[in-house]
């Protein structure tokens, strides 16, 4: 899949190009005769590359993008190529950065994105095509976290029809993921300096037929939709291409060896943050399910075993006379665990409360969070978990936007919550230190740059995307 459906991910639905900082001055750095050292060439192909994007420079800029860089790369303002071309209305620059996958919504120091830059700068074309690549990649604006962007067609209603299923499994352009003990089968698939490098191998069924014999887990996880079919269910049903999950744990790895080549299986957690957006949304789907029918094999009300149904959607008591088996249950549904996440903002809107959990790696620092309890509506669970973590008061809270946590089967709401009350009173039970950063002090963990080395979840974490999204919104503070 194009690179370009990865930009999806990060689109932000607020935008204020009016808050945007009018002081801001741009640097491009010239590189400097009298450096030597293996650092200083890098240091000088950086400022080459940073050129070319400021000046226009696109047949130099191509070819230094062909080398193992990071194209994203920033300057000391935070400022990346797509920032410099954007100031100085360089539409051809701009085109080869997207066209290489560079990414729309990063933000400088004074969390400005490219598109800002240009509509400050009154750079008409550019700001015109940053905001068409934008609308075009996400028409409704709407933030798709990592792990929620799924193009399958669920097709509940087909997955109850056992024939369906069979005819499904069997056709030619049907393609099967491939798991091992919740590991999915992944190849690295685009070039080293692509941020999402990984996606999962898709086998056919004459690939996998020997594997069946053993009757292994098998879950129907829909049909690959497009442009053209997404709207006719039947020439989706004609046309589209199922996707199932197939677990082999019990097979031997190898196996696998031979018949892909250079694929793994991986539990990596850098690998899982770098599998192709809309691979990741399946991945999470199939993984939450894999997770759900193995772990749940016994049925929750009479303890009988259950059988798996609807393409491993349901999970039905072998119990005839089962309670479960009259009228409908959820406990023979998959489970979802929500819970809330939220960026807790100081009464005077300029600081926000992140928190350590004892478990965090050194230095890292991310939103609060907890499960939701039964009969809590989402907003009252914000207010206790942000009480029972730092002992400080929330009043009103606003949502941002969702995340599924496929480890097992979390599903992350988050918020934007406003503190009524600052003395923090650490939950020592969860957290290790929970305090208050004021907005400059986030620009520095969000860009890597905190003078003692803090930071905060990567851009796949909601924690991430909340932060940034707060950080954008009070740019002119
Ligand atoms: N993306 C991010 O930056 C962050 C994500 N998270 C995620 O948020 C979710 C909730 O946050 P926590 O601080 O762990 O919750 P939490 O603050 O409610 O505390 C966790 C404790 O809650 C209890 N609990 C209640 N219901 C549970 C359930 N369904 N599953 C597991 N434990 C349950 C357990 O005793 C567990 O130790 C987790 O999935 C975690 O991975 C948490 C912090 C940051
Ligand atoms: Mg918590
Ligand atoms: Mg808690
Ligand atoms: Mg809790
Ligand atoms: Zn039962």
């Amino acid at each position: 899949m194009h690179m370009f459906t990865c930009l999806r991910v990060w689109q932000f639905i607020v935008r204020k190009p009016s808050t945007v900082n009018r002081h801001c001055r741009f640097v491009v750095r010239m590189s400097s005769t009298d450096r030597t050292g293996p650092s200083d060439t890098k240091k000088s192909f950086e400022d080459k590359y940073f050129d070319c994007a400021a000046n226009g420079n696109v047949e130099e800029l191509k070819f230094l993008l062909q080398a193992t860089f990071n194209s994203d790369h920033r300057n000391d303002k935070g400022w990346t190529a797509l920032m410099l071309a954007a100031r100085n209305g360089q539409v051809h620059v701009i085109e080869a950065l997207l066209q290489k996958g560079c990414d729309i919504n990063l933000v400088n120091k004074t969390g400005q994105t490219a598109e800002d830059i240009a509509v400050f700068w009154d750079q008409k074309k550019a700001a015109n095509m940053l905001t068409d690549f934008i609308k075009k990649e996400n028409p409704d604006k709407q933030l798709r976290n990592y792990f929620s962007l799924n193009n399958l067609d669920r097709m509940a209603e087909n997955r109850k029809d056992k024939d369906w299923l069979q005819s499904r499994l069997k056709k030619e352009t049907t393609r099967f993921i491939i798991f091992s003990d919740l590991k999915p089968l992944v190849r690295l698939s685009g070039d080293a300096t692509q941020r999402y490098k990984y996606t999962l191998v898709r086998l056919a069924y004459s690939d996998i037929e020997f594997l069946l014999k053993t009757n292994p887990l098998l879950v129907f996880l829909g049909v690959e939709s497009d442009e053209s079919t997404k709207d006719n269910s039947t020439v989706l049903d004609e046309a589209g291409q199922a996707l199932f999950a197939l677990d082999v744990t019990d097979t031997d790895e190898s196996k696998f060896k031979t018949l892909v080549g250079e694929a793994e299986f991986t539990t990596s957690y850098h690998v899982l943050m770098q599998l192709e957006p809309s691979d990741a949304g399946i991945f999470a789907e199939a993984r939450s399910l894999l997770d759900w029918l193995d772990r749940y094999k016994f049925c929750a009300t009479c303890g009988s075993a259950t059988t798996v149904a609807e393409g491993g959607y349901k999970r039905i008591c072998d119990n005839k006379s089962c309670r479960t088996n009259k009228g409908i249950h959820n406990t023979c549904y998959p489970r979802t665990d929500p819970s809330v996440i939220m960026l807790v903002v100081s009464p005077d809107g300029k600081r926000c409360l992140l928190g350590r959990k004892k478990q965090f790696p050194a230095k890292m620092y991310s939103c609060l969070a907890g499960f939701m309890e039964p009969g809590e509506a989402l907003e009252d669970t914000c207010r206790r978990e942000v009480y029972e973590e730092s002992g400080v008061r929330v009043g009103r809270v606003d949502y941002h936007s969702s995340q599924p946590w496929p480890f097992p089967c979390s599903l992350m709401l988050g918020c934007l919550a406003h503190a009524t009350s600052e003395n923090i009173k650490v939950g020592e039970d969860e957290m290790e230190d929970v305090q208050w950063f004021r907005r400059s002090e986030l620009v520095q963990m969000l860009t890597k740059q905190h003078p003692q080395g803090l930071y905060i979840p990567p851009e796949q974490a909601i924690a991430h995307q909340i932060i940034k999204a707060w950080v954008r919104m009070t740019a002119n503070l």
